[in-house]
């Protein structure tokens, strides 16, 4: 017994990961038959149409129910208690194995809430700061088609906001379709906090990935601003005396909390967007994407979404990723990465990035309208640069 290796948190975590992904599985599975079920219902398909998803959905039960059995845990506890049956308290590694004892117990009970909470609550395994490494990435929709992204490399510490610019078709939303895995890359490959990303755990990678998309409208399902958060905290099956504290947090985190029992179609543009945020931020991301989620908001909401990614940027919690054509955006960001044809032309800070304009324009992207300000003002002998937003700069030249 003395060689034996006790199991740790970091074992529990990777139960509770694997356990929900089967539970995802299950889940999946079960959405799929009953509207196969349904199909079969209006004869639109053959009872062996059913069938086939019948068996599927009773093949993920049993995959499920046997991820449920982890000896290992009681094994554990068997082995801990053993170990302190064994031993004198006059003996001098007493604390260790008693301490050993206690860690194995309270393993074993957070396997047994792991199983009835369906192992809701795991953490993404952070092996490294580096919240996402590209290898060389490389992808094309079609054999005979051009990379669509090509050999992009980039490594994004984590707590950073990074906007992601390009003129129309340079790749951004596939180079952001490939980051959150819905395409694959045809060549390269993806780390996330150190872990690479395979074809086994690309689904548990994704708990870790928040998205925001584009038309706020697309994005709401329940009838009430706090329906709409816990439609994700309920997919993930958290327990329901959890779910309350979260939408409020969460809520809270886009100035939202006064808003819970309204109408999600009624709020205004920039409203469901950080409505959005808040049911993405519910399931506590490592990433959070912004897909274009600025364009469709008139100047108001704009702003306020844009206010809410810089407090969320300042919190250093989440590393944020802003796919944008909006170029003043790219003055809050702490790195710019610009696309062009596939490629990624330029890495930068937002000030390395402007201080080449004309490389910018002639990518056919536009100057963000302070830096244009400052350019103009620097032609006339006025030195002023890196501002970020438009009362910065008129601080500066009030100083000059
Ligand atoms: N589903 C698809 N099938 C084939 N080609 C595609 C598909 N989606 C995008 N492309 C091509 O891939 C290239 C990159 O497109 P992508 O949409 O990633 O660019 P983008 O920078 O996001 O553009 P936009 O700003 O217009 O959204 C373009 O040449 C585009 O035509």
């Amino acid at each position: 017994m003395s060689d034996y290796k006790f199991l740790n948190d970091s074992d529990l975590n990777d139960f509770k990961l694997k356990l929900n992904d089967l539970n995802d599985n299950l889940t999946r599975a079960g959405k799929k038959l009953v509207i196969a079920k349904s199909k079969f219902s209006k004869r639109e398909v053959e009872k062996d149409f059913v069938n086939e998803y019948v068996n599927q959905y009773k093949n993920a039960k049993k995959r499920y129910l046997e991820g449920c059995k982890d000896e290992r845990f009681y094994d554990n506890l068997k082995t801990a208690k053993l170990n302190l049956s064994k031993t004198s308290k006059q003996e001098e590694n007493y604390n260790t194995i008693l301490n050993q004892y206690k860690k194995a117990k309270l393993l074993y009970k957070g396997y047994k809430e792991t199983v009835k909470e369906r192992g809701f609550g795991g953490e993404l395994n952070i092996i490294n700061n580096t919240a996402l490494k590209l290898n060389d990435i490389k992808f094309k929709y079609r054999e005979n088609h051009p990379f669509a992204v090509d050999g992009v490399s980039v490594k994004i510490e984590h707590g950073n906001y990074v906007a992601i610019i390009g003129h129309n078709g340079s790749g951004k939303s596939t180079l952001s379709k490939i980051i959150i895995g819905v395409l694959e890359p045809t060549q390269g490959s993806i780390e996330v906090y150190g872990n690479k990303v395979t074809k086994g755990n690309i689904n548990i990678i994704r708990k870790f990935l928040g998205i925001v998309f584009q038309n706020p409208d697309n994005q709401f399902i329940g009838s009430t601003v706090r329906d709409d958060i816990a439609f994700g905290l309920e997919n993930r099956r958290v327990a329901p005396s959890k779910m309350n504290e979260i939408i409020i947090n969460a809520a809270k985190k886009v100035n939202m909390e006064n808003f819970l029992d309204h109408e999600p179609l009624m709020l205004s543009g920039g409203q469901k967007q950080r409505v959005a945020i808040a049911s993405a931020l519910a399931l506590s991301p490592n990433i959070l994407i912004f897909d274009e989620a600025t364009s469709m908001l008139d100047p108001k909401g704009k702003s306020e979404v844009k206010q809410i990614m810089v407090e969320l940027k300042n919190t250093r919690e989440k590393t944020i990723f802003s796919i944008t054509h909006d170029m003043d955006e790219i003055l809050n960001a702490d790195k710019v990465m610009v696309m062009n044809k596939g490629k990624l032309v330029r890495f930068g800070s937002p000030k390395e990035i402007l201080s080449d304009k004309n490389f910018l324009r002639s990518i056919h992207l536009d100057i963000p309208f302070v830096a244009q300000v400052e350019e103009a003002l620097q032609n006339v002998g006025i030195e002023v640069s890196g501002s970020e937003n438009l009362d910065e700069l008129v601080e500066k030249i009030c100083q000059i």
